[in-house]
């Protein structure tokens, strides 16, 4: 993924202090284990001592105002590279959101102000909020990725972590991107089961769909223009076909179709373009 790198910890704390002297207030962290710690179950993922688990105390040690939010999902942990338990070729729901809850506790624990579960499985976010309640995270936030479609433009994300399916694709949990009612449906629900913000995911193609939940939510949205979009842009401008500008009229579309917040890869450039 062009300009972009997996961080140790002690140089992640380098990397956030770069941020933050920029301006930014938030992280979204994504971890990236050694094969060997994969399994069906997402061991890994709530190991207090897990990579996540220190790189989260970590950074709220250094920078306690720094919002961080963390990504909860399987795909990094799982020997299949799907964002749930596989059995046969199937991937089981419920089982999941047991693990997916497990792992929102976990981040708490280690200091997290938002999860942010990225899986798609249905009912995660109440299960989530009641466990969080349950033990007592009642200030942790719940981020959901309500509208993720299973979108071609994830590729250099899934090289980076190594998290592309094993087998099969994500079709069965990710959204069909000739759909557009059921984001509006996927999103009403995940808000009825106690979600605090919203996003909207792949932005750039999707202004249609920002613009049709804005329309009707009025809970934070946020819009995640994906690594694809973030490549396909970073190249055109490193050959000159395009010039560095397009990434403001870039960010610029996703708030104007009604996004509240845009995670994106052009974060840096972004706050010196903004200057
Ligand atoms: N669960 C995280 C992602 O799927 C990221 C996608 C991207 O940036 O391409």
């Amino acid at each position: 993924m062009p300009g972009y790198f997996r961080y140790s910890l002690d140089l992640l704390v380098e990397r956030v202090k770069t941020l933050q002297n920029l301006g930014l207030r938030s992280v979204l962290l994504f971890a990236k284990v050694s094969d060997s710690l994969r399994d069906n179950k997402g061991t890994e993922a709530t190991n207090p001592n897990g990579l996540m688990q220190r790189a989260i105390r970590v950074i709220k040690k250094s920078f306690p105002e720094m919002l961080v939010i963390t990504d909860v999902a399987l795909d990094p942990y799982s020997s299949f590279g799907h964002d749930g338990i596989v059995d046969g070729e199937e991937i089981l729901n419920d089982n999941t959101v047991e693990i997916l809850s497990k792992i929102s506790v976990s981040h708490s624990e280690a200091g997290v102000d938002v999860v942010a579960p990225s899986d798609m499985m249905d009912g995660r976010v109440l299960a989530i909020r009641e466990a969080l309640d349950k033990a007592n995270y009642r200030n942790v936030g719940i981020m959901s990725y309500a509208v993720k479609y299973a979108s071609n433009f994830y590729g250099p994300f899934r090289n980076a972590l190594d998290s592309a399916p094993g087998f099969g694709d994500k079709n069965t949990y990710q959204m069909d991107f000739r759909n557009r009612r059921e984001a509006i449906r996927e999103t009403l629900l995940d808000i009825e089961e106690g979600a605090d913000m919203i996003m909207i995911k792949p932005a750039g193609v999707y202004l249609d769909i920002i613009r049709d939940i804005s329309d009707v939510v009025h809970l934070p949205i946020l819009a995640y223009q994906v690594s694809g979009e973030y490549a396909m842009t970073k190249v055109a401008i490193e050959k000159g076909y395009l010039s560095q500008t397009v990434i403001y009229e870039q960010l610029i579309s996703i708030k104007r179709a009604g996004a509240n917040s845009i995670v994106t890869y052009f974060a840096e450039e972004a706050t010196k373009i903004l200057q």
